[in-house]
């Protein structure tokens, strides 16, 4: 996972100081890439142990369409816990524009089930792309996340806000524009994910995976996470794991916690890090 360590490394180097919304500050650049080959192992980060368990149950009920976050409860994650109604509820956030975006004339557009019927029929096409960002329901800023979620807005705007897949040489390669990375907890997260979901598209696809290309907006380390940044930048990484899935499934949505498998993951210890809310 050197691409990640260069990108801490870079920000704790070259960032600049910033005022952020959630009042805790962070040292932060503007336009970055990093690209992963997804041949070379699976790319979940070495130098402090990451839970693939939240990061896998997220990807999941993202493919549901859903917006509550009951089934993350129900499985243990509590990841989305802070911005969601008492009631769980997020507003239509990725679940919803990725599986039923709403139309000008109320038809429900399925992104996923689009995207795959388009790689697998047209795969040269330049056009294989999902948006989870979707201006009318962007959140209201002058209110809280929850108070948003309780008037059917997006509690946070999406940070993953577009992705794009691509074919050649058999090989399926996605792209990821993330327009707000707080490198520390969330990037991680995003990485692991977005390989995943890589890897459950060209499955059923059939087609190899190819590259992950992970475009940044503004990526940022927290003013409180600086130690914890430097001291994963001292550990020395570890061979990527190796990431199986089962073959049998054929369709994006039959996937369960189940059908993966990590192998042979070697990882430091965990670090603790606050959440900025
Ligand atoms: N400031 C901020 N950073 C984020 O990464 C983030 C948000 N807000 N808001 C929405 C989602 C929620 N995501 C999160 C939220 C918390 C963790 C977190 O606390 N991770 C810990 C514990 C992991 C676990 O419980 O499984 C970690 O050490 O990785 C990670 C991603 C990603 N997003
Ligand atoms: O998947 C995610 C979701 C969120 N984040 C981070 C990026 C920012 O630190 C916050 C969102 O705050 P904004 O003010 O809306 O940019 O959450 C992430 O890294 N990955």
């Amino acid at each position: 996972m050197k691409q990640y360590l260069d990108l801490m490394q870079h920000v704790l180097e070259n960032g600049v100081e910033k005022t952020d919304r959630t009042g805790t500050g962070t040292r932060s650049i503007f336009g970055y890439q990093m690209r992963f080959d997804l041949a070379e192992g699976f790319p979940l980060v070495t130098t402090k142990k990451c839970h693939l368990r939240s990061i896998i149950h997220e990807l999941l009920w993202f493919l549901k369409g859903e917006t509550n976050v009951t089934y993350l409860r129900e499985n243990g994650v509590s990841i989305w816990d802070e911005w969601a109604t008492e009631a769980g509820e997020l507003g239509p956030v990725y679940g919803a524009q990725w599986r039923s975006w709403r139309g000008p004339n109320g038809e429900v557009v399925d992104q996923i089930k689009d995207l795959i019927q388009a790689i697998k029929t047209t795969p040269d096409s330049r056009r294989l792309l999902v948006s989870a960002w979707n201006p009318a329901v962007l959140p209201d800023t002058s209110k809280s996340p929850r108070a948003n979620a309780e008037a059917g807005k997006q509690a946070l705007p999406p940070c993953h806000t577009l992705f794009q897949f691509n074919v050649a040489d058999g090989k399926l390669s996605c792209q990821l524009y993330q327009r707000s990375a707080d490198i520390f907890l969330g990037v991680p997260f995003n990485i692991a994910s977005y390989a995943l979901l890589t890897l459950m598209v060209a499955q059923v696809c059939n087609l190899k995976p190819g590259d992950f290309i992970h475009t940044f907006g503004d990526a940022h380390l927290y003013s409180n996470h600086l130690e914890q940044a430097k001291e994963q930048l001292s550990r020395k990484p570890y061979p990527l794991p190796g990431m199986l899935l089962n073959p049998e499934v054929k369709d994006i949505f039959s996937f369960t916690f189940d059908d993966f498998s990590l192998q042979d993951y070697q990882a430091h210890p965990h670090i603790k890090a606050p959440v900025a809310i």
